[in-house]
């Protein structure tokens, strides 16, 4: 279907604005008033624009206030109207919205309603437009899509229809089935924004929150349904009111936007994109940087064997059962340790690479030579570079014969990568829920809230059922200003206390954990005085699943550069993250380290 997208879901100008939706590949646009009468090229020239960006001008909007009001009100209201489908005109776009009145109604009343859209439909026919009437979920009167609909079948004007928008009927929970009972073509015009499930006034939810379908808690998909099987043939058209979305780069926020229509439309199967299974798991973790040397003593001291050093590029291999740490110092000038690249293994590379290019994933450029296996790659909207190849049957790819002189790897405590968590910087988060939900198909958990030192920190998790691929999405509100962007990288194993026994005899560094912390555990948990005593002796920390013998006992490195390490342990398919532990965390990393 055509794709289209309102002005006000993105920032900047008018003008940057349009750019930014015709560079992403959107077909329409619809123009948001204030962005008009704030620009300063006239209707005639923006209309210019768009037609030489390939760009259909689809709804001009909103045109507030105008039914369920008294006479003398609605004189002046209609002279209003008529200004605007004027302006609408001069666009060269064919279709108005009109929202419920939410401030000057005074009367609650269909047929009045019905009247005042009806001369309003005739003064928009004179001017050779349409309206499209829509029930905001905070107007006065008219606050549910049925009445809207009500009052537009009673007005039974030819320029009269409804706008639809996802936001205001699952917002305020109400059925979207009987959008069916609408005939398609009076549907002048289809909005579409997720948004998370919060509890809140509804237009501050509306004015700051909307999403882009597949970011939040509504069903956009099933919305979609009824709208089609009622017979609309319009736009899919995203207008998405976002702080984060208003002050970041438009051209970036317009790809991200047609991503989100892109999976959607995939969803309903009107137009697919390319079809690849999730992956089986994490195939390695790259940690660059100028010197990689620190990070190699730390993994030293926790077990890691050395995998060897590349034939041909500065990268070093570590591994640890099915955990492979890749060092890298190529082209790493100044760079300080970091999580550049997660590697996976998935059913069949060649699929996820076509997948990604239909979801406008942008490829990662790294340098190869022809004798290297080669990877399917794409760039997180963090920056971190995603590669995959197909999962082999000996659970190790080729590219690890690729290094040399590596030891042996013998059995030992860590055995697998169980979670690579991404803190993000606030201006990509919602980007990367969708990019890693479309492209990799991992399921996004509920997001929760954080205390830490600095306000509350974000969090949610990107998995598999299975939970061999699990992203966690860290959002800390300043994060780059107290370092707590640092990336982590999670190991699981088996007996963590003879691992945390061993690592502190070979030197390691952990991140120390205050003593109030074990007296708050024993209470909490019930634990036992021995088990108390080694954690505490540890540095671990404990967590446990309500109403169940699920539990995770789990300790963290100091943090070098901007990476530090966690190693877990999960007892009895406990499936959490220590989530109540991250307050201690984040505060014992802004403090001191012990040995
Ligand atoms: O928040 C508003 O006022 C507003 C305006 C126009 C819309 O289409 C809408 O959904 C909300
Ligand atoms: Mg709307």
């Amino acid at each position: 279907m055509k794709t289209s997208i309102a002005t006000v879901s993105l920032s900047g100008s008018l003008v940057e604005k349009l750019h930014a939706c015709a560079a992403a590949g959107f077909d329409g646009v619809e123009v948001f008033e204030p962005d008009l009468i704030a620009c300063e090229h006239s209707p005639e020239e923006i209309r210019a624009l768009a037609a030489r960006l390939g760009l259909t001008l689809d709804l001009y909007q909103p045109l507030r206030d105008l039914e369920g009001v008294a006479d003398d009100v609605f004189a002046d209201n209609l002279r209003r109207a008529a200004a605007t489908f004027a302006t609408a005109g001069r666009l060269g776009i064919d279709t108005v919205l009109v929202c419920s009145n939410v401030a000057t109604a005074t009367i609650d009343d269909d047929a009045v309603s019905a009247a005042q859209l009806r001369q309003i439909g005739d003064v928009a026919a004179d001017h050779g437009v349409r309206i499209a009437f829509e029930a905001l979920a905070w107007g006065r009167f008219v606050d549910d899509y049925r009445r809207a609909w009500r009052i537009v079948e009673l007005a039974d004007h030819p320029a009269v229809g409804v706008c639809l928008d996802s936001f205001h009927v699952l917002s305020r929970g109400h059925d979207p089935a009987d959008i069916e009972q609408i005939p398609g073509a009076k549907i002048f015009y289809l909005q579409l924004a997720d948004a998370p499930a919060l509890q809140m006034d509804v237009l501050s939810w509306s004015r700051h929150h909307r999403l882009f379908p597949g970011e939040g808690a509504f069903d956009l998909a099933g919305f979609v349904r009824h709208v089609l099987a009622a017979g609309y043939v319009g736009p899919l058209s995203l207008e998405v009111f976002n702080d984060t979305f208003r002050q970041t780069d438009p051209g970036r926020t317009a790809v991200h936007a047609l991503r989100s229509l892109l999976w959607l439309q995939d969803a309903l199967h009107l137009a697919p994109v390319a079809d690849a299974k999730p992956p089986n798991g994490f195939d390695f973790v790259e940690i660059k940087a100028e010197d990689t040397s620190e990070v190699e003593v730390l993994l030293g001291q926790l077990g890691f064997i050395p995998g060897g050093r590349h034939r041909s590029k500065p990268v070093t291999l570590w591994q640890a059962g099915s955990a492979r740490v890749v060092l890298n110092e190529q082209q790493a000038r100044d760079e300080v340790p970091h999580v550049a690249a997660i590697g996976l293994q998935v059913p069949d590379a060649d699929a996820t690479s076509r997948r990604a290019a239909d979801l406008m994933a942008p490829a990662a450029y790294r340098r190869t030579y022809a004798s290297e296996q080669p990877f399917g790659s794409a760039v997180a909207p963090d920056g971190t570079e995603l590669f995959w190849v197909t999962q082999p049957p000996t659970g190790t790819a080729d590219w690890v014969s690729e290094f040399r002189d590596g030891v042996p790897a013998a059995g030992g405590p860590v055995h697998a990568v169980d979670h690579v968590n991404l803190t993000q910087p606030w201006q990509t988060t919602e980007d990367a829920v969708l990019f890693f939900t479309s492209v990799f198909g991992l399921s996004a958990d509920d997001p929760t809230e954080v205390p830490g030192p600095t306000g509350l920190v974000r969090s949610q998790v990107l998995r598999t059922a299975d939970g061999a691929v699990r992203i966690p999405l860290n959002v800390a509100p300043l994060a780059v200003a107290d370092g707590s962007l640092a990336q982590h990288i999670a190991f699981a194993c088996d007996d963590i206390v003879a691992l945390a026994r061993t690592a502190r005899d070979a030197g390691l560094e952990f991140l120390s954990v205050p003593d109030n912390y074990y007296d708050y555990v024993a209470g909490r948990f019930g634990v036992d005085d021995d088990t108390v005593a080694a954690l505490r002796e540890l540095d671990l920390l404990y967590d446990r699943s309500p109403g169940s013998q699920g539990h995770f006992i789990h300790f963290y490195t100091r943090t070098v550069g901007s990476v530090f390490f966690e190693f877990v342990q999960r007892f009895d398919h406990y499936d959490g993250y220590g989530v109540d532990n991250a307050p201690v965390r984040l505060a014992a990393q802004r403090s001191r380290t012990r040995s």
